[in-house]
């Protein structure tokens, strides 16, 4: 039988992928406590269904940075697609364009970021780690802005990785073995454990220096960060824990996102990303004042299932029920979806 939600896309991944692998892309940090919570917290927002509400002409149509993206939902960076599949981040890419809305490419995919540009066949991102030599990491921006990324989505909340038990079970060391291609890019291989250790604020200002696409931070998880960033001229926020795979103990996405929407209060976009695996999810996070959500592990999920076809299963699931709680919900369009559409219980 054919997949009908993205629960099915998990189960075929897991039939597909090597305990490794599946522990890697499943995995959260510690014991996984924010991994769950994730998705728990989900259930505890309840929708308020508006009756006799016209939504024939439904239009979920939106953009981020100014893109326009047919749905509320765009793909989160995620490393080493290669993992997955052997066509890694070309299909990913692929699958994503032809749905018409953003991939993210990630500084630690397993394809380079001008390989990932070419294929494209819509718009794209790129997520950038920095590395211990700025000059490497300004080189990869520049690039990524030449191969026509439209933004660069710096990840703030990895300072170090996250302790990842299952990965250590494993043995399996991701900064020695995971198959990126970016470090292998400029002169010479850059061994992928030279990480830039020591982000701070003014990393931010360092990026805008050697960019003019737009800034997000992606990480942010508090109101107070949220006005950091702000002060630094950002352009957008994505309120995310990292799909609870860094600090165990924070909050969910969804639980962080009303107080960094309230404190950006409309100064520049907020998208979140963590446990959304259902329309209704989006319903929650767009009623909470997210853009758009990003979505990590089903992608991941649809690939190791079904290459590009898995990838785009899994999106046009995603749109589809979208489509259907906004139906069942009374909302026509993205802007009638306000917070008076759900109660946090
Ligand atoms: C296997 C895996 C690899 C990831 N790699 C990256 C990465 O390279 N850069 C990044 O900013 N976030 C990375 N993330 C985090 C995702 O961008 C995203 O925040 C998270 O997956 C969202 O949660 P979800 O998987 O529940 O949708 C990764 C997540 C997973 C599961
Ligand atoms: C440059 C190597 C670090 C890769 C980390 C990928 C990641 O973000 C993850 O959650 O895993």
């Amino acid at each position: 039988m054919d997949p009908i939600n993205v629960f099915d896309y998990e189960k075929l991944a897991r039939e597909k992928l090597d305990q490794l692998a599946w522990d890697y892309y499943n995995g959260g940090s510690d014991d996984e406590v924010t991994l769950r919570a994730n998705r728990s917290a989900f259930e505890r927002i309840r929708i308020r269904p508006r009756m006799l509400v016209d939504t024939k002409n439904l239009d979920m149509r939106t953009t981020a940075l100014g893109t326009p993206i047919s749905m509320p939902v765009i793909v989160a960076p995620t490393a080493a697609h290669s993992m997955a599949h052997p066509d890694a981040e070309i299909a990913t890419v692929q699958a994503t364009g032809n749905c018409d809305t953003i991939f993210t490419a990630s500084t630690a995919a397993s394809r380079n970021v001008v390989e990932i540009a070419q294929a494209a066949t819509g718009p794209i991102w790129f997520q950038l780690y920095t590395h211990r030599n700025l000059d490497f990491s300004r080189t990869l921006v520049q690039r990524a802005e030449q191969a026509g990324y439209r933004a660069i989505v710096f990840t703030v909340d990895m300072p170090q990785l996250g302790h990842r038990e299952r990965d250590l079970r494993n043995n399996f060391d991701q900064l020695q073995q995971l198959p990126t291609a970016n470090f292998q890019l400029s002169e010479g291989f850059l061994n992928p454990t030279e990480r830039h250790k020591i982000d701070t604020w003014e990393t931010v200002d360092w990026l805008k220096s050697v960019t003019s696409l737009p800034i997000l931070l992606k990480g942010i998880l508090t109101a107070e960060d949220a006005l950091l960033a702000l002060e630094h001229h950002v352009d957008g926020i994505i309120v995310s824990n990292h799909g609870g795979r860094q600090l165990d103990g924070v909050m969910a996405g969804i639980e962080a996102l009303p107080e960094v929407v309230e404190a950006v209060a409309g100064r520049c976009e907020v998208y979140m990303d963590g446990g959304i695996r259902r329309g209704t999810d989006i319903l929650k996070a767009l009623a909470l004042g997210a853009r758009a959500v990003l979505v990590g592990r089903p992608v991941l999920w649809g690939l190791a299932a079904n290459g590009a076809q898995g990838v785009r299963g899994v999106l046009e699931i995603l749109r589809s029920e979208l489509a259907l709680a906004m139906t069942l919900a009374g909302c026509p369009n993205l802007a009638s979806i306000t917070p008076s559409l759900v109660k946090i219980l």
